[in-house]
């Protein structure tokens, strides 16, 4: 008798799995090491952006009292009394109908406030004229404009973007509280598994999941350790996957999940003592997705099927790893787009299509049925048509999930 399961729908099997998560702890890094990693405190401004007043171009700057009634017909003169670059302070305070010639980034001159670019004046050899009158404050770029001490400038559980970096630098961060990243286990099952250098043989294939899971690990920012291939043996099978979850902090299997004869996984699970959190997701591809914990370890039980691998990592891996490092926004972004083709396939579950998305039309990526290979390279969205629908026409708006971005969205939107 072939093993009645209840499919969870997916959105319930996505909290169920992020609910079980718990952070791994945090650690200190240099920051060049920090990009692609969470931030494990706020950053917390420790000085005004930018720190002083300074002039945002090359010109002159003067006092814009001094500057009423300029005109063409009435130019201003100004007499330079000093000439500073960035990084240098002028000692001089300016008098009435002085100007300080001044370079972009430099401190503003006492008394000064208002810059006048090179282009707005004519000059001679020791003084500069204006033309036109300058308001106060104008062409400065002030103190605390973009950012004042003591505002939380980025949140902890962000992922840290090259933006971040420049933030972390300008705050003198040379040291960033991180979140550790854990490690993560990945083991192939299957009989039939050749490995990659191999030459094929009758009824094998080569194992794609394996490395296709590496790269998805890799787009996270985090590495693993490799089981290998496993075949299709109870015994065999349970010994690794006994030492591997003993080894990392979330181990991910693909194949043998589903109730074939050699499918060992749920028979590895009950001999673990795992307590398994669900068996089917109604979604296709990857409707034998199984998640399960054992000592308080995540283990993912991924398809064989290598669109039902990928789409199950991005579902249901991806957020709990992100939460493990205590990462805030954990889904992959959600946006509507047009459908760009027909798509008449009736869905009784909920179907991901690997699809192309060009920030406006969705299409099909091609073959795209739970064992395709193809469509997970030529697509960069998941197309999300719900369960009990009929078939997409062209011009219809569907969901779209988007792949592959640093930061996703907090909030899983479907
Ligand atoms: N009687 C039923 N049969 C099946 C059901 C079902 O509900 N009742 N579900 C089907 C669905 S849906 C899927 S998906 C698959 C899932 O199978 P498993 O997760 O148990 O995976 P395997 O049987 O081991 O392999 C499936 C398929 O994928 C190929 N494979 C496996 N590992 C890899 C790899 N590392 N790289 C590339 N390809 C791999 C394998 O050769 C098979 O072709 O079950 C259906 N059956
Ligand atoms: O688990 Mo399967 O991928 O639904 O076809
Ligand atoms: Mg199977």
């Amino acid at each position: 008798m072939v093993e009645k399961r209840t499919p969870l729908p997916v959105a319930d099997a996505v909290r169920r799995v992020v609910e079980q998560v718990r952070s791994i702890g945090t650690e200190l890094v240099y920051l060049q090491e920090s990009y692609g990693r969470i931030l494990a405190e706020p950053i917390v401004a420790s000085n005004d952006v930018p720190p002083f007043d300074r002039s945002p171009y090359d010109g002159f700057a003067i006092r814009s009292i001094d500057s009423k009634g300029a005109s063409g017909d009435n130019r201003i003169a100004f007499k330079v009394i000093d000439h500073i670059g960035a990084g240098e302070v002028s000692a001089k305070k300016l008098q009435a109908f002085e100007a300080i010639r001044i370079m972009t980034g430099a401190q503003l001159p006492e008394a000064a406030d208002a810059v006048v670019m090179f282009e707005q004046t004519l000059e001679t050899a020791r003084d500069i004229t204006i033309r036109k009158p300058f308001i106060p404050l104008e062409n400065i770029s002030l103190q605390g404009e973009d950012l004042q001490k003591g505002e939380v400038v980025i949140e902890q559980g962000s992922f840290i973007n090259p933006g971040t970096i420049a933030l972390l630098a300008t705050f003198g961060y040379s040291q960033v509280l991180v979140s550790k990243q854990p490690i993560v286990g990945i083991l192939s099952t299957g009989t039939e598994l050749l490995a990659v250098e191999d030459e094929l043989e009758p009824g094998k294939i080569r194992n794609s999941n394996g490395p296709m899971i590496v790269a998805q690990l890799k787009r996270m920012g985090l590495r693993c350790k490799m089981y290998g291939i496993s075949v299709d043996k109870l015994e065999e099978s349970y010994q690794v996957v006994k030492k591997a979850a003993e080894e990392t902090d979330c181990l991910i299997t693909t194949g043998g999940v589903s109730v074939g004869d050699f499918d060992f996984l749920p028979a590895i699970y009950k001999k673990l003592g795992a307590h398994v959190l669900f068996n089917k997701v109604s979604m296709r591809p990857g409707s034998v997705t199984t998640v399960a914990i054992a000592n308080g370890r995540l283990l993912f039980g991924l398809s064989g099927n290598p669109s039902a691998c990928f789409t199950g990592f991005e579902l249901f891996t991806r957020p709990a790893l992100l939460k493990m490092m205590s990462a805030t926004k954990l889904y992959m972004p959600h946006t509507k787009a047009i459908l760009g083709e027909d798509f008449t396939k009736a869905n009784p579950f909920t179907r991901f299509v690997r699809a192309v998305y060009d920030g406006e039309i969705v299409t099909p990526a091609g073959f795209n049925k739970s064992n395709a290979v193809s469509s997970i390279a030529r697509g960069n969205a998941l197309m999300v048509l719900p369960g009990g629908s009929r078939g997409y026409t062209i011009g219809d708006s569907v969901d779209v999930l988007l792949l592959g971005v640093e930061e996703g969205s907090d909030t899983w939107q479907l």
